[in-house]
């Protein structure tokens, strides 16, 4: 019988990890790069295909959203570039690695030294502080003692939460609470920030308060963002919009948008796909 050590080894072949090693250029330089990606949801009755022949691409440093109504599946590809839901075709670069030739454990390693995540409801451990909540995440990076100490404080000023980094989060208001879970995405400093509907459960002033703090980091940070959103305040803080429906990019991608501009939720007229 085989010892749990000799299992791990022969489950997770050194092979697997060479989705390292062979980036081309394009893959390479991009934050992120999704190609021919697809997701079929399968159930007993029926095979349901959520997302089909996606394919694009977000530059370092730059802020993407994915927009589009309720159903077309932006939930479903944050999730699958997040590294949280295995794709059925296709495949996803994440600062040069291929995604899904890692194994698990690879991935969810390669998920806590890349990666930050935020979801529409903050999600903090009710049972400890909203400090206690930044240090755990910290901690899970690697980072401990006086180091950790000093990043807790340092994102709680970041985020203008100085004074409540000792209140458990209920005690907070909701707009305090999603500038906690920003905070806590941010910990450790990721390269790139995945985000879904951010400041879907917030009002305008902290959505917007929201936008201009995800800007700052962006700067302070260094990191990429992909966000999804339905929100129309908010699409002018992006670098470009990517327009999804049914599964599929509509209308093409908007090349660049113009910051602080209006702009409509409704696909451009051009039909090519590009990235
Ligand atoms: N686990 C699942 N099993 C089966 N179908 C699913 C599953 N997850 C999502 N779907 C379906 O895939 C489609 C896309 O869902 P998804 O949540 O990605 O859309 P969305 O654009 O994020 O919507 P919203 O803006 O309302 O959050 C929907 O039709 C949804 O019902």
């Amino acid at each position: 019988m085989l010892k749990p050590l000799q299992r791990f080894f022969l489950v997770q072949p050194r092979s697997q990890t060479s989705g390292n090693i062979s980036a081309p250029p394009d893959k390479a330089a991009a934050a992120i790069c999704v190609q021919g990606l697809g997701k079929v949801f399968n159930s007993k009755k029926e095979a349901f295909p959520a997302l089909s022949d996606i394919n694009f691409s977000v530059p370092q440093g730059q802020l993407q959203m994915l927009v589009g109504p309720s159903g077309a599946g932006k939930t479903t590809l944050l999730l699958i570039i997040a590294g949280l839901l295995s794709p059925s075709s296709g495949q996803v670069w994440l600062m040069g690695s291929n995604l899904y030739t890692l194994s698990r454990l690879e991935r969810e390693q390669f998920r806590l030294r890349n990666l930050g995540i935020m979801f529409q409801e903050a999600n903090l451990m009710n049972a400890l502080t909203v400090a206690e909540n930044l240090a755990v995440a910290l901690a899970l990076k690697g980072i401990h003692g006086p180091a950790n100490q000093d990043q807790v404080k340092d994102l709680l000023q970041k985020v203008g939460l100085t004074d409540w980094g000792n209140y458990l989060p209920h005690k907070l208001s909701g707009g305090q609470q999603q500038r906690a879970a920003l905070a806590r995405a941010v910990a450790g400093q990721p390269k790139i920030l995945i985000a879904d509907e951010p400041t879907g459960a917030l009002d305008s002033v902290n959505g917007m308060k929201i936008m201009a703090l995800i800007e700052e980091l962006i700067q302070s940070v260094g990191c990429s963002v992909l966000m999804s959103t339905h929100d129309p305040r908010i699409v002018s803080y992006a670098d470009r919009l990517i327009h999804i429906e049914d599964g599929c990019i509509k209308g093409g991608i908007d090349q660049e948008v113009k910051k602080g501009g209006i702009h409509s939720l409704d696909p451009p007229q051009q039909d090519p796909q590009s990235s």
